[in-house]
C-alpha cells in the first residue's frame, strides 16, 4: 500500500550509543493518520452504497425524515480527528476509559456538526474500538491481519467491554431495546469482539470478491448477511419485535435466493428497501458494522 506505507518500518532516530527502551510504545503519526483515512472512506463507502434498504444513502433518505446524505458528511468530517486520536490511544496502549472520554468527546462532536441527530453513535463506538486494536498491533509489531485484530481488540479490553454491557444506567434507544426485548446490540457486540465483523460480514465481503462480482455486490452482499443476523437495536426501537423479525426474514430470503450472484438481485434488493420505507425500518446497526468489515477490509485485505 504505497500510498499510506501502512507496512513502512517505524520511523526512530537511530541512536550513538545504546539508549533504554521506552516505556511507552513509539507513536507513528503518519500510521494513526492513515488508519483515520481509512475508517472515514469507510464509513463513506458504506454512505454511498445503493440500494440499502431504509438507509440514507446518496440516492434518497430511506425511512428518516431527520437527516440526509449532507447531514452524514457533516458528521464525518467532524469524525476524521477522533478516528486518528483513537488509533494513537490504541497505539500507546490505553485503558478502556480512555477509550471512552473519546468515545464521548466525539459523540458531542457530531452531535454539534448535526444540529443532534444521531448519524455516527454506533460507528463512533465499533469503528473506534477498531481503530485503537489496529493501533496497538502497529505499535507490537503484530502482523495486520483480521484474526490478530479481532485477538487484540479482546486481549487488551475485554474487561472494560464486559463492564460496558451491564451499564444500566442511562436512557438510549439500545437499553430500552434490551430492557424490553432482551436485544442484545452493539455492546454486545463489542464485548463478543464483533463476531459479526469478522465471522458474518468480513466472509460475505470475500466470497463475494473471490467470485469476482466486485466491490459494490461485495457490500451489498455483507450488508443482507448482517441483516439476517444481528440483533440490532435500532430495529427493535422502530418496530419492536415483528420490526426486527420482518427486517431478518427479507435479508434471509435475498440471501437464500443467491444474493447478488442470482439473477434479478438488484430488483429484489431494490424492492427490499421500499418494504422498509413503507415500514419506517432502518438496520442501523448493520450498517455501522458494515462500515467496520470494510475497514478491515481495507487494512488486512490478504489474510
Ligand atoms: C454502546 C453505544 C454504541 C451505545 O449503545 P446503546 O445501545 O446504549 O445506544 P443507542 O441505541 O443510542 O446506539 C446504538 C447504536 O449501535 C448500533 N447498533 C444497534 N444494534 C447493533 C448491533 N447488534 N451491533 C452493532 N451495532 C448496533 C446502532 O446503529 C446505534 O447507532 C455507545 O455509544 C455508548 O457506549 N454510549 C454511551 C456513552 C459512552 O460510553 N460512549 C463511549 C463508549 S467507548
Ligand atoms: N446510512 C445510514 N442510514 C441510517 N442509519 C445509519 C446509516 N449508517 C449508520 N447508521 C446508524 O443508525 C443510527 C441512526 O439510526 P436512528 O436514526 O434510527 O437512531 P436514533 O436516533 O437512535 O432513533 P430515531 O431517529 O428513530 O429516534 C446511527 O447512529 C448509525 O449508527
Amino acid at each position: 500500500m504505497p500510498e499510506l506505507m501502512l507496512e513502512a518500518p517505524l520511523r526512530r532516530a537511530r541512536p550513538k550509543r545504546p539508549v533504554p527502551v521506552p516505556a511507552r510504545p513509539v507513536v507513528d503519526r503518519a500510521f494513526c493518520a492513515a488508519i483515520a483515512r481509512r475508517t472515514v472512506r469507510s464509513l463513506y463507502a458504506e454512505l454511498t452504497l445503493y440500494p440499502k434498504p431504509g438507509l440514507v444513502s446518496l440516492v434518497d433518505n430511506g425511512s428518516h425524515d431527520d437527516m440526509t446524505a449532507a447531514t452524514f458528511m457533516r458528521s464525518l468530517f467532524a469524525l476524521r480527528h477522533y478516528f486518528r486520536d483513537i488509533t494513537r490511544a490504541g497505539m500507546e496502549d490505553a485503558p478502556f476509559t480512555t477509550l471512552k472520554r473519546l468515545g464521548i468527546a466525539a459523540e458531542a462532536r457530531m452531535l454539534a456538526a448535526t444540529g443532534g441527530i444521531n448519524t455516527h453513535r454506533g460507528a463512533v463506538f465499533c469503528l473506534g474500538l477498531l481503530c485503537a486494536a489496529i493501533g496497538s498491533c502497529r505499535a507490537r509489531g503484530t502482523p495486520l491481519t483480521a484474526a490478530s485484530v479481532r485477538a487484540t481488540l479482546l486481549l487488551r479490553w475485554a474487561e472494560g467491554l464486559a463492564a460496558h454491557t451491564q451499564v444500566t444506567s442511562g436512557d438510549s434507544h439500545g437499553l430500552r431495546a434490551a430492557q424490553r426485548y432482551a436485544a442484545s446490540g452493539a455492546r454486545e457486540e463489542a464485548a463478543l469482539g464483533l463476531p459479526s465483523v469478522f465471522e458474518v460480514a468480513l466472509p460475505a465481503l470475500r466470497r463475494t470478491l473471490a467470485a469476482g462480482r466486485g466491490t459494490r455486490r461485495a457490500r451489498i452482499d455483507a450488508l443482507f448477511a448482517l441483516m439476517g443476523h444481528i440483533s440490532d437495536t435500532n430495529l427493535y426501537h422502530r418496530g419492536g419485535e415483528e420490526g426486527a423479525l420482518t427486517v431478518q426474514r427479507h435479508a434471509r430470503a435475498f440471501v437464500d435466493a443467491g444474493g447478488t450472484g442470482a439473477d434479478g438481485w438488484e430488483a429484489r434488493a431494490l424492492a427490499c428497501h421500499h418494504a422498509f420505507v413503507a415500514a419506517r425500518l432502518s438496520p442501523g446497526g448493520a450498517a455501522d458494522l458494515l462500515a467496520a468489515a470494510c475497514l478491515v477490509q481495507d487494512v488486512c485485505p490478504g489474510d
